[in-house]
């Protein structure tokens, strides 16, 4: 515990100020933050101060709370994108707009910001198998693009223990290769041996259910059957983080029923599990944990019963 809250205390130290805009969430209850307006008023460097600490005291009390093993600590998180060539808001217009942006085009591109992630902070343990839940665009796949590393915080740290998988609707797989060799590849992308590969491929294929269609090329699969193929081969090795981004809502019933057997089974093996799905049965079938995201900021963290009770009254 001292160790960790030396490691972030001496990080934070060497950051650069996070841009604000509310306080960090609070946690196990709705956060009023979330939806608070600018305390304009309040002198801002204090306030960033004070923030940081909070968010970095949150930190460190959930992981005083919960005696495992922390596998993911994200710490004050914020992500931008830049999009370029976008066009704001105070420019849509008329015709004499549209030409004025034209010439101011030819100068230099237009670049607009989003801030998809707003000062965002947890800890994931052992065995935890987290539900991501928010409406559209609230920041669920930015969250775990950038707790798998493939987006870098614009401020804020994610600190990983081992490798981050992550298994998503376009996860790579090659559209014109076969099954067979997608399985074959895969498992070798995954670091194994060709006899481990051997050992595990008729389950994998048994597992994805997709038969015959094994020989064919994945591009004259269903997007259901790609989904299946690409959980039945992530899953077919224990990761120490594993993220699925919406693979299992393409499956049916019967799918959906074998992969939460196996997530289970993943974190039994002490792996951590994060789940994003619009489908809020599968979360609360799979998972022990669900963080609600709204406008990029944690709405909610908790056990799944209180969280999707929250949020099915917010908008049902
Ligand atoms: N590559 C990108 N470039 C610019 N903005 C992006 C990009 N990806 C996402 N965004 C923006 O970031 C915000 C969060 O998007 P994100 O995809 O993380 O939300 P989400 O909760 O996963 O949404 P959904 O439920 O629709 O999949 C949105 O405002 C979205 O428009």
């Amino acid at each position: 515990m001292a160790e960790l809250a030396e490691e972030l205390s001496q990080v934070k130290a060497e950051e650069p100020d996070a841009p604000r805009e509310t306080d960090a969430p609070k946690e196990a209850g709705v956060s009023k933050e979330a939806d608070a307006p600018k305390k304009a008023d309040a002198p801002k460097k204090k306030a960033k101060k004070s923030a940081k600490a909070k968010a970095q005291a949150k930190v460190l009390a959930h992981h005083h709370d919960n005696p495992g093993i922390p596998t993911v600590v994200v710490d004050d998180l914020h992500i931008v994108y830049r999009v370029y060539g976008a066009t704001s808001d105070a420019e849509r217009g008329n015709a004499a707009s549209a030409l004025l942006r034209l010439l101011r085009r030819q100068g230099r591109p237009q670049m607009r910001e989003v801030h998809a992630i707003k000062g965002v902070s947890f800890v994931a343990y052992h065995g935890d198998a987290i539900g991501i839940i928010g409406r559209n665009g609230s920041g669920k796949s930015t969250l775990l693009r950038a707790i798998a590393g493939l987006l870098p915080p614009h401020s804020g740290a994610v600190y990983t223990d081992g490798q981050p998988s992550l298994l998503g609707v376009n996860a790579a797989l090659m559209r014109e290769l076969t099954g067979e060799r997608n399985i074959i590849l895969g498992c070798y992308a995954m670091g194994m041996k060709p006899r481990q590969v051997k050992e595990i491929y008729d389950d994998i294929v048994d597992f994805s259910g997709i038969g015959e269609f094994v020989k064919f090329p994945m591009s004259t699969y269903s997007s259901g059957m790609g989904a299946r193929l690409r959980f039945a081969i992530a899953s077919a090795k224990t990761h120490d983080v594993l993220l699925i981004d919406e693979a299992l809502a393409t499956g049916d019933r019967e799918f959906r029923r074998k992969s939460q057997e196996r997530i289970k089974k993943m974190r039994e093996e002490a792996g951590t599990v994060f789940l994003v799905a619009h489908n809020l049965d599968v979360i609360e079938e799979t998972c022990n944990r669900v963080i609600w995201l709204h406008k990029g900021k944690i709405k909610m963290d908790g056990d799944p019963q209180t969280v999707l009770e929250a949020y099915r009254q917010r908008f049902s």
